[in-house]
């Protein structure tokens, strides 16, 4: 979360537009934490981390734990030398003595990644559970948390590379409606796992209801469109933090978001033509435009989208009414049947 206001600020303070890699505001952000500073609590909490490891770490890194622990809060060894007899205190001492004028911060910083390093697994589920968050109950594919002004929505089927199933598709416009309520200043989306998302969740067409397919496909155009419709109408500023692989309309969507910062494990792929289907996401419209400068203040926001509103409005209608025929079309059947039958991947 840290990393992602860090990343807002920066965009707000000196973001210059040669940073934005592509149609809508990319900033490439490397997401390697020691390019950041970490805070008092995520140093806190990784001390907490280190309590909780299953495994010995081993005598060295338990010696580089003291080290930068003791860098981290008091500065360059002040001990005077054990002497040569008393092992235990003289390796403690070498460790910290040979960190020299490192200064605290980076102390703290080394000491942060290096207890993320000994348990992945840990910082995964830190981030999923974050201490002192306050944490949205009730949402079965997302994990929602509130902190510091920012609202974090993070999709949270991992093993489904965070694909985006009917339920998902209410929770976030749920989330998105709670959170422009909120006291929060701004909203970032992001996704849990190796992927930030791998779009629709194809098995959304599985479900066919008693009126066939044409029901369904009308039933998924009304769902699409007010989905879009809240990312239209979403007041706060929104930004996407892409931490890996994005697919479909969880980057056509993109074109609507404020700020998009992608690490460096990130992709976009929008295969359209391969699923025999059309934009969504008002990217027809947004994507050739090239979204404005990635400046979001409240105000602000409300003055350029109230020129836009009603144009968006409109495309998303059409898109949404585009993709109705195409999910009749054989293409876009034989493309689905195709990924579900395990024969077709991207
Ligand atoms: C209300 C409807 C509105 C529709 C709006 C229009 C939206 C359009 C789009 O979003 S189009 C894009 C749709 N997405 C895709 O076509 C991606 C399909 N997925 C893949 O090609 C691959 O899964 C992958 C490249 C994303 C990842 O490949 P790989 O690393 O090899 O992992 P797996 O394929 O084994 O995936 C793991 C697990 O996740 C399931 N899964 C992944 N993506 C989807 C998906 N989009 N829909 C359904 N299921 C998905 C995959 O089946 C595996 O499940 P399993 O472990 O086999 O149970």
């Amino acid at each position: 979360m840290a990393m992602a206001y860090l990343a807002w600020r920066l965009a707000r303070r000196s973001c210059p537009s040669s940073l934005q890699v592509t149609s809508f505001p990319v900033v490439q952000l490397h997401m390697n934490r020691t390019a950041m500073r970490a805070s008092q609590k995520d140093f806190e909490n990784s001390m907490n981390q280190v309590k909780l490891l299953k495994k010995d770490p081993g005598n060295e890194v338990k010696l580089k734990l003291y080290a930068l622990y003791k860098q981290a809060t008091e500065g360059p060894c002040n001990m005077p030398k054990p002497g040569v007899f008393d092992l235990i205190n003289k390796a403690k001492w070498d460790a910290w003595n040979a960190l020299g004028s490192l200064p605290k911060e980076a102390a703290r910083q080394n000491y942060v990644d290096l207890v993320s390093s000994l348990s992945p697994s840990l910082e995964s589920s830190s981030q999923v559970e974050p201490g002192t968050d306050r944490k949205s109950t009730g949402f079965e594919t997302l994990v929602v948390t509130s902190e510091d002004g920012i609202t974090k929505i993070m999709f949270n089927r991992p093993k489904k590379k965070n694909a985006i199933n009917t339920e998902m598709y209410h929770e976030i416009m749920r989330a998105l409606k709670a959170a422009s309520k909120d006291d929060s200043i701004i909203t970032v989306l992001t996704g849990n796992g190796d992927y930030y998302s791998s779009g629709n969740d194809l098995t959304n067409f599985t479900d066919i209801p008693p009126g066939g397919v044409e029901e369904k496909a009308k039933n998924n155009a009304v769902l699409l469109r007010e989905f879009v419709g809240c990312f239209i109408d979403f007041p706060k500023p929104l930004i996407a933090v892409v931490n890996g692989p994005a697919v479909g309309i969880s980057v056509t969507l993109l074109g609507l978001f404020d700020a998009v910062y992608a690490s460096d494990r990130a992709t976009f792929h929008t295969p359209f033509s391969h699923l025999g289907q059309s934009p969504e996401g008002c990217s027809s419209y947004t994507f050739p435009k090239i979204m404005s400068p990635a400046k979001a203040l409240r105000i602000s926001k409300e003055v350029i989208r109230k020129r836009e509103r009603e144009k968006l409005h409109a495309v998303n209608a059409e898109e949404c009414n585009v993709l109705q025929g195409r999910w009749l079309s054989d293409e876009c059947t034989n493309a689905v049947v195709n990924f579900l039958s395990r024969k077709s991947k991207l």
